[in-house]
């Protein structure tokens, strides 16, 4: 162990052990992710000392190699799909797998919106694996547009067969995960026209490639989109159908009904798998953050430079512009913790009111789910970049560990739904609250009694420390932009604009609102979830500095904002900014402690910068003489170089 974070961990002044059981629900549920984590770190198919130094080919080849291990770990284990224990295998391999559409949208998607009897023929071929699909829906001219895609399933009576068919070059399907080389059947999104008239969206299940040879059927056009910035695993496909015919119980009829076409209750509950994966990257926003931070303050922690005073060379993790850059992604990793239970949670009842056939809710659920899928991917992806430029040099090295998961991170902007376009949606619903506060839910409490308060009752750094004080100020900086906003667009709509036009012109400020909106939701849930748990005094001294810190940091981000309510002042925020440095000071001597809790695995970090025993510089080198570039003494490409020197060009 190096000697720094040993020191580090003695001066803690909480039990790591504690945070850790809290972080993961209990002991129990702690032993049991160790326990799954060690199968799977155990075996040496999920190591990836080499990653960088393979072709997309091999890595591709390597990603199905993994598969097997997973799907063979689970056949032994006992392990479903669908259950917990194969979500916590799922985040633990770090990497997307060929086969993870089939797992977290193909199957679901059937078991959502299929009947009884689909469910009966699909489901048992698909969690044994006797065919592999994936959710073809983005096509190479829409994929945030829905009822713009192209894709046509014709339903012709005589043979009571659908015709599948992508009439354009723009309506090929384009991105779906495991569609290019590994899946052979999908579930595609497709324009329905029955008796000659369109009926928009639906879901068809299609077999893709033949089940002897693997070669595509008559009139599939199919294969990989190419290199991506990340996902290089992942061979997300491009397909073409050209008039494919497929039987008529192959549209999932759960809730519509072709031939004489029968809609469904709630058409959007088409789009029910996209909502439960947004709902699971809130909790991945925190995963992603929470691992870059381990990285970055271990690191931190190690890595001496320059001076604060004469003749001392400290941490880096001592100077305060550091702990500054890094102490709120630690905040913000456990605020987004805490928000993905709540989604969970939410979640969960809106599939049994489904269940019990109450559709209403979905409404409600998109709009939080995409607010929040959009403000944790968003914050978390510009978390990790500042934490891979708080390790200096060594940060942009491959052995940091960020480049692996960053660089598949990134894709959540814009996958399952881009993020602009996700915070447009859930303003939608937040607007129309504000319009009809009665049918505001929980979330937006405050749009029922909306009170314009004057003043922010804060005139001491203490008054800072209060979470009533600082979910108040949340609260009205939301209320403030949500009502002006509100104004703007009333008042577009009074000088003739109509409501579309009115929305795109207003829609900056929209922006804004929503942002704030979830922001807010964000602090109030992280600190009503610490009021409900039970934990020791020192724990709850320290999660107590962490949550203050995420909520004055917020003020200071934003204070353009909290001056521009009206109900906070200058000197406020100057004292917002005092506190913020006195609980960075406190979290200070606990900050290894604290991502320590977070409990990563080396082998899960992979990263020289933040193994658990801070040998940070010994692993660098390891690490520099596995180049394939060290092979030799001389490299082979040395002939042009000695015709350079030579001047023999
Ligand atoms: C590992 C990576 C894997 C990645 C996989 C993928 O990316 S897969 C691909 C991922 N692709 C994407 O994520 C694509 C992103 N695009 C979309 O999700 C949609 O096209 C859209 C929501 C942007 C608009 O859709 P549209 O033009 O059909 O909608 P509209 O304008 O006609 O009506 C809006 C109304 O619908 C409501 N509503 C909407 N969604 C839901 C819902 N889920 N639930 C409930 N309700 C919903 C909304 O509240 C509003 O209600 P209002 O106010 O009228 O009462
Ligand atoms: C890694 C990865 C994996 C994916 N996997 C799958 C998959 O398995 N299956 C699948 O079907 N798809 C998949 N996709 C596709 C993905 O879901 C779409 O790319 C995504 O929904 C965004 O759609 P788009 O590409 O059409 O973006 P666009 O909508 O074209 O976005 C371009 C710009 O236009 C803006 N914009 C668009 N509409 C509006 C609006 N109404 N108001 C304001 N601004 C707007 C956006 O904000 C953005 O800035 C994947 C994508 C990636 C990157």
């Amino acid at each position: 162990m190096d000697a720094p974070l040993l020191k580090e961990r003695e001066r803690a002044t909480f039990n790591v052990t504690e945070l850790i059981h809290l972080l993961n629900g209990s002991e129990e549920e702690t032993k049991r992710r160790k326990e799954l984590e060690s199968w799977l770190y155990n075996n040496p198919v999920f190591r990836q000392d080499d990653r960088y130094q393979i072709s997309r080919e091999e890595v591709y080849e390597r990603g199905l190699q993994k598969t097997r291990e997973l799907v063979n770990l689970c056949r032994r284990k006992n392990i479903k799909f669908d259950s917990l224990d194969f979500a916590r295998l799922n985040i633990s391999t770090l990497e997307e797998l060929p086969f993870f559409l089939h797992v977290i949208m193909f199957i679901p998607t059937i078991r959502g919106q299929g009947t009884e009897e689909q469910k009966r023929k699909w489901l048992p071929l698909a969690e044994d694996l006797k065919i592999l699909g994936t959710y073809a829906q983005t096509e190479l001219g829409h994929g945030t547009f829905l009822r713009g895609l192209e894709t046509k399933a014709t339903y012709d009576v005589s043979s009571r067969e659908f015709i599948v068919n992508s009439p354009t070059i723009t309506s090929m399907k384009w991105w779906p995960g495991g569609l290019g080389k590994t899946c052979n059947y999908a579930v595609i999104a497709a324009q329905l026209y029955t008796k000659g008239k369109c009926y928009g969206i639906h879901m068809f299940i299609v077999q893709l490639r033949s089940l002897e040879d693997h070669k595509p059927l008559p009139g599939v056009t199919i294969g990989d989109i190419g290199n991506k910035y990340g996902f290089h695993t992942v061979d997300n496909g491009f397909l073409r159908l050209d008039n494919v015919r497929i039987p008529y119980e192959n549209m999932l009829m759960r809730y519509a009904k072709a031939c004489d076409y029968i809609p469904p209750v709630n058409p959007k509950i088409n789009y029910g798998t996209m909502t439960s994966i947004r709902v699971d990257l809130v909790k991945d926003a925190s995963v992603i953050l929470a691992a870059a931070s381990t990285i970055a303050i271990r690191y931190s922690a190690v890595r001496h430079q320059t001076e604060i005073r004469p003749g001392e060379e400290p941490p880096v993790l001592d100077y305060i512009t550091q702990q500054f850059k890094l102490f709120p992604q630690i905040a913000t990793a456990i605020a987004f913790h805490f928000a993905g239970d709540y989604m969970h949670r939410i979640y969960d009842k809106v599939q049994s009111e489904i269940f019990d056939g109450h559709l209403s809710a979905i409404t409600e659920l998109h709009g939080i789910s995409a607010g929040l899928k959009a403000f944790t991917t968003d914050t978390s992806i510009a978390g990790v970049e500042i934490c891979r430029r708080a390790c200096g040099g060594h940060g942009y090295s491959n052995a940091s560990g960020f480049q692996r998961f960053y660089e598949n991170w990134l894709g959540s902007a814009t996958y399952e739904g881009e993020n602009t376009v996700m915070y447009l949606q859930a303003a939608r619903y937040l607007f129309k609250c504000y319009d009809n506060p009665k049918e505001a839910p929980e979330t937006m409490s405050y749009l029922r009694y909306p009170q314009n308060k004057m003043e922010w009752n804060v005139k001491s750094a203490d008054d800072v420390s209060n979470y009533a004080t600082l979910i108040t100020a949340f609260e009205q900086r939301a209320l403030s932009k949500i009502s002006s906003t509100a104004k703007k667009l009333k008042n577009l709509t009074h000088y003739g604009m109509n409501r579309n036009d009115a929305w795109n012109a207003a829609s900056v400020d929209i922006l804004h609102s929503i942002k704030a909106h979830c922001h807010y939701f964000i602090v109030k849930n992280y600190m009503q979830s610490l009021n409900h748990l039970k934990m020791s005094s020192p724990l709850r001294q320290v999660m107590t500095a962490v949550a203050l810190l995420y909520a004055n940091y917020g003020i200071d981000e934003h204070a353009g904002d909290f001056l521009e309510s009206g109900f906070m002042n200058g000197k406020q925020i100057n004292l917002v900014r005092a506190k913020i440095l006195q609980l960075l000071k406190e979290i200070r001597v606990n900050a290894v402690a604290i991502v320590d809790s977070f409990d990563f695995d080396d082998r899960f970090l992979r990263s020289a910068l933040g193994a658990y025993d801070g040998n940070v510089y010994n692993r660098l080198f390891k690490w520099a003489k596995l180049s394939p570039l060290n092979k030799t003494e001389v490299h082979s490409s040395y002939k042009y170089l000695r015709r350079i020197l030579q001047s023999k060009l």
